[in-house]
């Protein structure tokens, strides 16, 4: 299939949110279609065949590429576009849309974020920062949301290890088997050069606000600042930890003396045994190298 510049491309999860991509896919290309767009519709049976049929509908040419799906998705069009001049565009079907929840795309309503998706073709796209990560020396990869390298990827890393429940209790169900052996772990930290070691039970470095759908673990993180925020929290035993978790849906976790936040440009983070996620989707054990840049990607938000 061919595809002329004025065309775009729409790549579907139909397995985001346990099912829900592929009903939200059709109604996207619907909608697009009916605004007088050329869509070219891809939906594939395996995540691997996606990513072959996107990159060839790129090759084609293009005017944008529009995500159906959760972070794993947004995470895929950050790796195909960044560095490039074609815009990313999210219609959020996923679990935790944190990305799009950041960017300020409508979550819960498709055509309310299609209705985003078709007033931001009208305009220059929104330019945004993005990061990349990898372990040293090693191939590296993008990413635009939160990047967790504490025990919210203990919890992640045991999640996707379980095949039972569906949906989000699969998490909280993680979750408390990770609290049941809950502790602080020690970390080698380098903010921009500078060096630290440090007990932490949580670090994340965030370039968006929040991960595991609307956890605000970095609220202050901007998206086109240059800049990733780095969250660090010391030890705390599993009572205090307990009630500091549920703040962090709101951000005021940040209050707490034994949380702080730190600003770079880059991070290198180290710590034994750990495997870190980055918006939602593995990234590989620590140590790891992760660099803001700038402007990397331009996306089709509000
Ligand atoms: N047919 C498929 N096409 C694309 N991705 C697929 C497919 N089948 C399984 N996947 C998996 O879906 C993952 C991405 O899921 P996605 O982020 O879109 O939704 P989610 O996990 O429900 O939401 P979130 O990441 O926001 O929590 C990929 O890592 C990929 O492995």
């Amino acid at each position: 299939m061919t595809t002329t510049p004025r065309g775009i491309v729409v790549a579907i999860n139909p397995s985001a949110a346990f099912g829900r991509g592929s009903a939200v896919g059709a109604q996207v290309v619907s909608a697009l279609r009916t605004a007088g767009l050329e869509v070219t519709a891809l939906s594939e049976p395996s995540f691997d065949a996606l990513v072959a049929a996107t990159r060839h509908a790129l090759d084609l040419g293009t005017s944008a590429l529009v995500m159906v799906g959760g972070d794993g998705m947004v995470n895929l069009g950050a790796n195909l576009l960044a560095g490039s001049s074609i815009p990313l565009g999210i219609v959020p079907s996923g679990t935790g849309n944190d990305t799009a929840r950041g960017l300020g795309i409508p979550l819960d309503d498709t055509d309310a974020a299609i209705a985003v998706l078709l007033d931001a073709l009208t305009r220059p796209p929104r330019v945004i920062d993005a990061a990349r990560v990898g372990a040293p020396g090693g191939p590296q990869r993008w990413f635009v949301g939160v990047l967790a390298a504490g025990f919210d990827a203990v919890v992640n890393e045991r999640a996707n290890l379980m095949r039972w429940p569906r949906g989000r209790s699969r998490y909280t169900l993680a979750l408390l088997r990770e609290l049941a052996v809950l502790r602080p772990r020690r970390y080698r930290l380098v903010l921009d050069g500078v060096e630290s070691q440090t007990d932490a039970m949580l670090v994340s470095v965030g370039n968006n606000t929040s991960l595991g759908g609307g956890m605000l673990v970095t609220p202050n993180a901007l998206l086109d600042d240059g800049l990733l925020d780095v969250l660090v929290v010391q030890p705390l035993s599993r009572l205090a930890f307990l009630r500091i978790f549920p703040r962090v849906f709101k951000g005021t976790h940040l209050t707490d003396p034994r949380v702080a936040v730190h600003r770079a440009r880059t991070v290198s983070i180290d710590s034994e045994g750990l495997v870190a996620y980055a918006d939602g989707e593995r990234i590989g054990p620590l140590p790891l190298e992760v660099e803001v840049v700038p402007g990397a990607l331009r996306v089709l938000a509000p």
